[in-house]
């Protein structure tokens, strides 16, 4: 459905349960290195992966080669920080798109957000003085944002709802 992108996440349950969001709403994710953590981390695997939710896990050496291989379109890659001006409740998703996350204690690194154009840096509403949303809640509404403006479609080769 959608593209997600952890750029060097750090603590393992944060991805554990990105990985089960991602296998419950088809989207593919993609882990750009280094990881802060082993795959194989107990604390990640907390979250009670069963096998069939790695299926959709890509890892890559870096930004670079995640662009290289993956060839996204970059004008449906979004780059999601609290530096944004962008709402997320203010933008139109497509399938397919891609959402660009942060690690936790550093976010996105700024060369990599200002490669974004203004309208592709996105950011979800807080209270003023507030620093910044957990990372799997950041990635959870936004993917949940994107795939109700889709009317919740399930993808061909996903089984079907009854
Ligand atoms: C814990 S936050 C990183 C905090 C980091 N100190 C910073 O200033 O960006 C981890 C990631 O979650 C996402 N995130 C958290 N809160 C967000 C918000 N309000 N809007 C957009 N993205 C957010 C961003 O991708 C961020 O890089």
């Amino acid at each position: 459905m959608f593209h997600i992108v952890l750029v060097e996440p750090e603590i393992p349950p944060n991805t554990g349960n990105v990985i089960r969001l991602a296998a419950n709403t088809g989207c593919m994710l993609h882990l750009v290195e280094p990881l802060g953590f082993s795959m194989e981390d107990p604390l990640m695997r907390r979250a009670g992966l069963d096998y069939h939710e790695y299926a959709e896990v890509r890892r890559h050496p870096g930004w670079t080669a995640l662009l290289r291989d993956m060839q996204p379109d970059l004008s449906r890659m979004f780059a999601l920080t609290t530096h944004g001006t962008q709402s997320v409740y203010d933008t139109g998703f497509l399938p397919g798109d891609w959402f660009v996350f942060g690690a936790e204690s550093r976010g996105l690194p700024p060369e990599l957000r200002e490669t974004f154009p203004p309208a592709q840096r996105l950011r979800l509403p807080m209270l003023p003085n507030q620093r910044s949303l957990n990372l799997s809640n950041a990635v959870a509404v936004t993917v949940y944002e994107a795939w109700r403006q889709n009317s919740f479609l399930t993808p061909p080769t996903q089984p079907q709802p009854a």
